[in-house]
């Protein structure tokens, strides 16, 4: 049983959020809405019997389901309303900040035209009292030529995002595959992140840092099989997004009391909650947070060094972040 101060602390401390996937958030019932709004035909025949079929097995059981999903998202208003639904959760978890991933090939390639994407999405954050700013994630089961074809397409608007990703099915497609692509982006200027080590071995991460340049990983937490990975990500203080629920839904770890998250914070690892897929996974930012401090021993020392390390990893002008950790600090200096 979580302590329940500690659990309203979790809950009302200020945080970031920095790996959220704009499709993952988009809830069974904002489906269905969609759905008839934009008249596309489902696989399933209620809000109830789509939710019961999240019972996945790894990242590729998870990932044919969400890639469904995304299907009813047709005009700019869709990609708007899915993302001020996830503001307003954000806001009401007390995240102060999110950076945003979105996943334009699954929309082009069904058709939408990249500027609806985009529009929608940055408009809803723009509409927000939530700090949001985007990531463009390149799907890695797909070529480096459709990267690049994708990075060209959305180049127009690059003022848009800030950053590079790289998601999908992870094994069979190492990091290196997106090697020419990822330089080009660093030539452009942009943040560069990348999922590595989810499901993928240590070396994934490796390559992510040394390979693909990233400033920070996805996931990252198959790092402990590698002793050495380990020191290395705590000596040179590469940040992970780590996302608790995500990796008990997605079969990483068989329960939330075998997580590694607090094996990663003693270590000396800067590592981060986030909520990856909520709509997916069983809850935003504060679900994650009371999810893993309900199953393992984290107290709040390591409450206050998860919302200073959201700040600190953050991709954020540096008078912003500083005022962010010194509101983390006052906080808990207040209790
Ligand atoms: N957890 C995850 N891993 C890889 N790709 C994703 N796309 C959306 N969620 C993902
Ligand atoms: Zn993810």
């Amino acid at each position: 049983m979580l302590n329940p101060q500690l659990r309203t602390i979790v809950q009302q401390m200020p945080k970031a959020e920095l790996h959220i996937h704009i499709e993952g958030s988009l809830e069974p019932e904002l489906i269905f809405a969609l759905a008839q709004r934009n008249n596309v035909s489902l696989a399933y025949p209620s809000v109830e019997a789509l939710r019961a079929a999240y019972a996945f097995t790894d990242l590729q059981s998870f990932l044919d389901i969400y890639y469904a999903g995304a299907s009813v998202l047709l005009k700019e208003q869709d990609f708007y309303d899915m993302t001020a639904a996830y503001l307003q959760r954000a806001a009401a978890d007390n995240v102060r900040h999110a950076e945003i991933f979105f996943d334009p090939q699954t929309h082009t390639a069904r058709g939408v035209p990249m500027q609806t994407v985009i529009d929608g999405i940055y408009r809803a954050c723009q509409d927000s009292p939530v700090s949001a700013t985007l990531i463009l994630s390149f799907l890695r089961h797909l070529s480096e030529e459709d990267a690049f074809a994708t990075l060209e397409a959305a180049l127009p608007h690059r003022d848009k995002f800030i950053g590079i990703g790289l998601d999908s099915s992870e094994r069979g497609n190492p990091p290196e595959k997106f090697a020419r692509v990822f330089a080009r982006c660093k030539e452009l200027g942009f943040h560069l992140v990348a999922h590595a080590g989810e499901e993928g071995p240590p070396a994934y991460i490796s390559t992510a840092l040394d390979t693909l340049q990233v400033e920070r990983i996805d996931h990252g937490v198959r790092c402990t099989d590698d002793a050495a990975l380990v020191q290395r990500l705590a000596r040179e203080q590469v940040a992970l997004t780590v996302c608790p629920l995500s990796n008990i839904k997605l079969c990483v770890f068989g329960d939330m009391g075998q997580h590694n998250l607090l094996q990663l914070l003693d270590a000396g690892i800067m590592a981060t909650v986030n909520s990856d897929d909520p709509a997916y996974f069983g809850g935003y930012m504060n679900a994650n947070f009371e999810a893993a401090f309900e199953a393992l021993p984290l107290g709040l020392h390591h409450a206050q060094r998860l919302a200073r390390n959201s700040f600190a990893a953050a991709f954020l002008p540096a008078a912003q972040k500083q005022a962010l950790l010194d509101e983390v600090d006052a906080y808990f200096a207040a209790l």
